[in-house]
């Protein structure tokens, strides 16, 4: 049959099942009209049918059962709206566009071909035959995963293998049929490339219509405790991950729900530019944070070095850092943390009233804590001496009463205050001395409350203290010398971390340790409810937080994404990152899956892009035409400031939204500055707090992370700024921003990692 007449049919298909939909959305809204009606009718008449009647304790066990009943009611009513909103919701992002995709099967032994359609959600027409099939459905999986022919898939009650027949696409808009393909590919290419064509937003998209099969190894993954995503810049691995919670959603629905789902992402400016892929599909956002985030809401007195910080400090990559980042600082903490079982615990004194003498001292504390045999761990530990010196303020009650400092205080009371203190208003003793003594009992109680404060909230512990004692261990548990650091090297580190802490600032590097000390030390609850933890850029992450993240999740399961080309904040300790995660999992339920294929840019950019890869990393461009990047060489400022005007002027022409990526904030901000008195409009993003807008953007590389941009500025590439090998992923990063069109501006000489390209895979302008 033409595909004219074919399309026509599958119009006509369309419209049948529009119009179905359209039926029940009309009677879900009845329903749930009068489910809110019977919900309203119920909590109005609650207070006449529920009568209290406490006096009389006979009826009162009546009332309560009533009320339980009401409340049961309640509640399934308020259920039923619920699944009926919810069901109502799917309707409507049904309504413009049911489904996406058909695919037409044999099971075994079958003759004909069964025919299902493939949308955003489930929907079923009243005799429970599916109208349309959720992409997330076991049986949809072979439309993202085979080809024609033979294909298996995973059914609740196992693997499946059934005949595929055929595959078709389509493009829907507003309820018409705009074009289909019949392919035999995962995803034909056409319909991709459809997709790839569409401009860049501040928001990013779903891809669920064009998952392709590698996507959908991860997204469908179960039975991994990790997921390894190694991925190139492109290649889909933060849109996976977004596919991927829906999918988990969804299969494990009444047992999993967003709440026990977290995703760390590299900025905050990235959690907004992904923030509304789940909802357009239905479901809720996950828990959402950065690590600086998930790191500094604990230590609220503190102030953690930030991205900017971390970013622009030059001595980041040093020898000591490198340690501290590792898995051996981590087994050494851990190690230091078994010992202090024994011995080396500090404690700080309890002051109450007198700064000189202590109300509780710390060697007596000391004397308490170790006073418990050695079958107490550290948590016990704690919880025991916190109980015994609760039990020793107690017994000091009546002893600090006949202080001074008591009788002053009563003296120094009004009539009112003094008042207070007694039970009753009339309350009587046998003499003044008696209601002297209850005054003054009265009077402590209520000022040693602050020491009882102090005690529960653990205030005896020096964790400072203890954190640099353990710094000071370190050379007695691991060898320094392997790490090629001396001995006066990591003393003046220490004195360096002292520094600081006494500022009330720490490190990105100190943090993630000093935190772990304190949860061993304690026996602080780890997080027993996350059930699936994503990590996005993997790369910008040390060994020692991610064997941190999983203490801190023990149940949960790991999807970690990156590209070891990106790494720019641990650069090329990022290269043996793998080897070591995978020794903190079972390797047996360790997936690792490549990604190699970039859909983000035109083949013209990502083949320009992986050049400056000099591993010559797999890297395969997705055949979408567009300019050549073009270099702009330019001898002065001024004539460097002209070339970007005239992009910016080009690009606005062409309609492209355009990114200038700088390399530091610094000079982000110079350029805003030069562009605003230019009278060109341009945004700059100098805090991960704002948020993404449209029109060009002035941005600083750390930022731009994840994002992506229809064409982008690489602004000054030159040698003076890009001259260190280990900012070759730095620039990678920045150049793989690009969808469409990539220009570099430098003054005088380009950067030696650029010198190397090969001839014709770009312009010079
Ligand atoms: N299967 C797909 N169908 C359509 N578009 C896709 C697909 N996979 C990826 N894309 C598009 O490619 C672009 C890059 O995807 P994404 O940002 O997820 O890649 P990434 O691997 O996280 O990149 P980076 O590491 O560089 O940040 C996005 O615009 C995304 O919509």
């Amino acid at each position: 049959m033409a595909k004219e007449s074919q399309q026509e049919l599958e119009q006509k298909h369309l419209d049948e099942v529009m119009d179905k939909i359209k039926i029940k959305e009309k009677s879900l809204d009845k329903t749930i009209d009068s489910a809110q009606g019977e919900a309203r009718n119920l909590n109005f008449h609650y207070l006449d049918d529920v009568r209290l009647d406490y006096d009389d304790y006979s009826t009162s066990m009546e009332t309560a059962l009533t009320i339980q009943q009401q409340q049961q009611m309640l509640k399934e009513r308020e259920h039923a709206w619920q699944q009926s909103t919810k069901q109502l919701d799917t309707l409507q992002r049904l309504e413009k566009s049911p489904y996406f995709a058909r695919v037409d099967f044999k099971e075994e032994g079958e003759e004909k071909p069964e025919t299902i359609y493939i949308g955003l959600g489930s929907c079923a027409d009243d005799q429970e035959h599916f109208l349309v099939y959720d992409w997330r459905a076991p049986i949809s999986s072979i439309y993202y995963d085979g080809k024609l022919g033979k294909v298996t898939y995973n059914a609740p009650d196992g693997e499946r293998s059934v005949d595929m027949t055929k595959k078709r696409q389509f493009i829907i808009k507003n309820g018409k049929i705009e074009n289909m393909f019949d392919t035999n590919e995962s995803i034909g290419d056409q319909m991709l490339m459809n997709v790839l064509n569409e401009k860049s937003s501040t928001q990013m998209k779903s891809i669920v219509t064009t998952i392709q099969r590698e996507q959908n190894k991860i997204i469908r993954n179960t039975s991994a405790d990790l997921l390894f995503v190694q991925g190139a810049a492109g290649s889909g691995k933060t849109s996976a991950i977004m596919q991927r919670v829906a999918y988990l959603l969804y299969r494990y629905r009444g047992n999993l729900n967003s709440g026990q789902v977290i995703m760390f992402s590299p900025n905050q400016l990235f959690n907004d530019y992904v923030k509304n892929v789940l909802p357009e599909m239905g479901e809720q956002n996950m828990v959402q944070m950065t690590y600086w985030q998930f790191a500094s809401r604990r230590v609220p007195g503190m102030k953690v070095e930030n991205l900017f910080e971390q970013f622009e400090d030059e001595k980041q990559d040093d020898k000591v850092v490198n340690f501290e980042n590792s898995l051996d600082f981590f087994n050494a903490v851990t190690r230091y943390a078994k010992h202090l079982n024994k011995s080396g615990m500090l404690f700080k004194n309890i002051y109450f009233k007198s700064k000189k003498k202590p109300f509780f001292d710390k060697e007596k504390i000391k004397e308490i804590y170790y006073s418990f045999n050695e079958n107490y761990n550290l948590r016990n530990r704690i919880d025991a001496t916190q109980e015994q010196l609760i039990t020793d303020l107690n017994h000091r009650i009546s002893s600090e009463a006949r202080k001074a400092w008591v009788s002053k205080t009563i003296e120094s009371l009004d009539p009112q205050q003094l008042q207070a203190l007694y039970d009753r208003p009339d309350q009587e003793f046998e003499s003044g001395e008696k209601e002297e003594k209850f005054l003054a009992k009265k009077i402590v109680t209520k000022e040693l409350k602050q020491v009882a404060k102090k005690i529960n909230h653990h205030r005896f512990l020096n964790i400072r203290g203890q954190y640099l004692a353990f710094l000071r261990a370190v050379p007695k548990i691991v060898d320094l010398a392997k790490w090629n650091i001396s001995e006066s090297e990591w003393q003046d580190h220490i004195e360096q971390v002292k520094e600081r802490l006494r500022k009330h600032k720490i490190k990105m590097s100190d943090i993630t340790p000093y935190l772990y000390l304190y949860d061993l030390m304690t026996g602080r609850r780890t997080d027993y409810t996350m059930r699936y933890a994503f990590i996005d850029e993997i790369q910008d992450y040390t060994p020692f937080q991610l064997a941190y993240l999983k203490y801190n999740f023990p149940k949960a399961k790991f999807t970690m994404l990156g590209d070891l080309n990106q790494a720019i904040f641990t650069k090329d300790a990022s290269k043996n990152l793998l080897s070591q995660i995978s020794k903190l999992f079972d390797p047996e339920k360790t997936d690792v899956v490549q990604l190699t294929r970039s859909y983000r840019s035109t083949k013209e950019i990502t083949d320009f892009t992986k050049q400056i890869l000099r591993q010559g990393e797999k890297i395969e461009a997705f055949d979408r035409k567009g300019p050549k990047p073009a270099f702009y060489k330019r001898d002065s400022i001024e004539k460097e400031y002209r070339a970007l005007e005239d992009i910016l002027t080009e690009n606005d022409n062409q309609n492209l939204t355009t990114a200038i990526i700088t390399k530091t904030l610094a000079e982000a901000k110079e350029v805003a500055q030069v562009l605003k008195e230019r009278n060109i409009k341009a945004t700059l993003i100098g805090s991960a707090n704002q948020r993404l807008v449209e029109g060009t953007l002035v941005i600083p590389s750390y930022l731009a992370k994840g994002l992506e941009f229809d064409a982008v500025v690489a602004w000054d590439v030159s040698a003076k700024q890009y001259h260190e090998l280990d900012e070759t992923q730095l620039l990678y990063t920045i150049a793989s921003r690009a969808m469409y069109k990539l220009d570099l501006t430098y003054l005088g000489e380009k950067s030696p990692i650029l010198s190397s390209l090969k001839e014709g895979t770009y312009i010079n302008k």
